[in-house]
Formats: structure tokens, sequence, C-alpha cells
């Protein structure tokens, strides 16, 4: 099975995702600033799996702090700080993190470091293992949504990949496939990282699952040719009235599926809604530089100098989506009494 990062105790081995599909390429991170690092540069990426990563920084961070002078829990805060700034707009980062510092907190006034650093470790080991039993409950529950024979759609890489393990939207797929509901996908490539065509097409071709790379320009012709009869796709922030944060491109597949009367699914764990935020509206949307648009694998596409919009993701009002597949079932609109409803089983905050 594909895996974003393993624990192996001295170190975090991530497996880095801008050398695939070309190359299958390991980081190992003894020090929680490459895992910074490695997540701002998106060598690990993915609402669930940089949470899961941010974790196990902390670990890092925590073994560098023991025997240090000084106050072991403000030093501690800071190394937190520092892996929240990573990344903006998947709040599981920020749930990852809280919850490892609530781990911190349950530890004595007068706990050794030591003592500490194991809580912790044994904390972000919880979050890992919890995330792949958790997409394996959101694969079931979202199978069944498919009538047997469905091509569906779907926008960049919520796979095994963008979590520790399983993956939602394609944990989805996999199980649909399995169970004879689903006989093709269309991967859209997902400018301008190619999200969809570097992931999700070489994980979903690994798994032998049918798959179409289409450019997201296509995505409406392949929708109005009746290609397809659903799409699915991930999240990085679901808010309280279900709105949806997700890649760059998915409010259009959105608002396309609407035109063609085609259901729009968003999977994702509890972990990814943020009960403090009444709507999209309050989500904070990532920017990031001009080279990832103005050029391609390294070759320039656009002139030098131009001006760049480059917002990584987008947000779908709750009115275009059609259901929320979670671990705890399937959401249906009108979606903020269901959502209430979960604030009690997202653990951590
Ligand atoms: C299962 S969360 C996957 C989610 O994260 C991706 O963003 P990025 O590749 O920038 O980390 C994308 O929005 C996916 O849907």
């Amino acid at each position: 099975m594909v895996r974003s990062l393993a624990w192996q105790t001295d170190c975090l081995r991530l497996l880095n995702q801008t050398a695939l599909p070309g190359s299958t390429e390991y980081i190992d991170c003894r020090d929680w600033r490459r895992v910074a690092e490695a997540i701002r540069r998106l060598e690990v990426r993915g609402a669930p799996a940089i949470g899961a990563a941010a974790a196990f920084g902390l670990v890092l961070g925590a073994r560098e702090l023991v025997g240090r002078p000084g106050d072991f829990r403000s030093a501690l805060l800071k190394v937190a700080e520092e892996l929240r700034s990573t990344r903006p707009t998947a709040v599981n980062l920020f749930w990852a993190i809280d919850r490892m510092l609530a781990a911190a907190d349950r530890c004595s006034g007068d706990a050794e470091p030591a003592a500490v650093m194991s809580a912790l470790e044994k904390e972000a080991v919880a979050i890992a293992r919890e995330d792949e039993a958790v997409n394996r409950r959101i694969s079931e529950n979202g199978a069944a949504l498919f009538p047997p024979g469905s091509a569906v759609l779907t926008h960049c890489n919520a796979g095994a990949l963008a979590t520790v393990a399983f993956g939602t939207a394609l944990g989805v797929i996999g199980e649909a496939w399995r169970q004879g509901r689903i006989s093709r996908v269309f991967a859209d490539e997902t400018r301008p990282l190619l999200q969809g065509a570097r992931l999700t097409a070489w994980e979903l071709h690994q798994a032998g699952i049918p798959v179409t790379l289409i450019t997201d320009n296509m995505a409406g012709w392949v929708m109005q040719r009746g290609m397809v009869q659903a799409a699915i796709v991930g999240a990085d922030r679901i808010t309280a009235n279900g709105d949806v944060a997700n890649k760059i491109g998915t409010y259009s597949v959105a608002v396309l599926a609407r035109e063609h009367g085609i259901p729009f699914y968003v999977a994702a764990p509890v972990s990814t809604f943020d009960f403090s935020l009444d709507s999209g509206a309050d989500i904070p949307i990532e920017e990031r530089g001009p080279a990832e648009v103005t050029s391609l694998g390294g070759v320039r596409t656009a002139p030098d100098g131009i001006e760049v919009f480059n917002p990584a993701f987008d947000v779908t009002p709750n009115r275009l989506v059609t259901a929320i597949i979670t671990e705890h079932g399937v959401l249906r609109a009108p979606y903020r009494e269901a959502i209430a409803a979960l604030r009690d089983k997202k653990g951590g905050n």
C-alpha cells in the first residue's frame, strides 16, 4: 500500500511527492526544520498528511530540546508555532498540533522533558494510526453512493499520498471499484502543480483502477458528453455551514457538476472540519509563488515579469455540495445541524 510517511523512531521518512511519478525518493527527517521545509515545498502534502507530518515534526523538536537548558515547554511552543506557519489552509495541520500540545499539557507540571517527549510520540503515532482507520470508514460510507458501472471525475489528489494511508476521495473510489460500482476515473491534471496527473493518475494506475487523465479545461466537456456520472474530491477545510476549501479548480468542477446535473461529493474526516468558522468566507487561502504558474517542469511558459495570481485553494459553497462523506456517515444539506452534531467527535479541539 502507498504511504506518504512512516515514523521510524529516529526519523520521519517522507515519500518525496515532488519527485513522483518519475522517481520514488524518500526524505529522512531527523530535524523538525526539515519537516517544516517539506510541508512548505509540498514534498509532503494533503491535509491529513501534513497534519501527521507536523505531529511527528513536533516529536523531533521535543527530542532536540530534551537536555537543553531553558524552559522546555516554551521552547516547544516555539517549534509548534513554526510548524503552524508552514501552510495556512488545511485545518488538519492546526488540529494535529493542537492535539499534540494538549497531550503535552496532560503531563504533570513537574514532568521531565523526556516524559513529555514520550507522551508526544505516543500521540503522533495515534494520530497516524487513526487516520488510516478513519479513511477506511470514509471509503466504506462513500462507496454505496455510486451505482454499478459509474464513471467519476476527481480533482487534485485526495489519495493515500494526501493522507497517512488509504486516502479519502480515492479511498472511496478504491472501495467502490472493489465493489464493482466504479468502472473508470477521469482525473483532472490539476494545474499548476499537477497533483492529479503526477499523483492521482499514478496511485490509480498502481492500483489497477482504469484512469483517464484530462486537462482541467476538459472537465466540462467530459460532463457535457455524459462520460462521467459523478464527481468526488477531498477537502482541506470544511466550515460550520458546509462550505468546502479544496484545491484550486474544485469550485469550477462543482459549478460544472451542478450545470450538468451530476452529484458533487466531498470526502473528508472530521479532523478537516473547522467548527470555529461559520462560512467559507473566513477560510485563509494560501497564495503561492508565481514560478509555479510561469514555468512547467523547469521550462518557462509565460513572459518574464508577468503578473501572476496563484491561489492554491478555492471555496465551494455548500449549495453546490451534494453530500459530504465522513467516517461517521454521509451528510446532506442542510449541513449546519449535521456538522454541529459531529463537533464532539473531533479529537483534540
Ligand atoms: C485529503 S486532503 C487532500 C487535499 O489537499 C490537496 O492540497 P495540496 O496538494 O496543496 O496539499 C488538495 O486540496 C486535496 O484535495
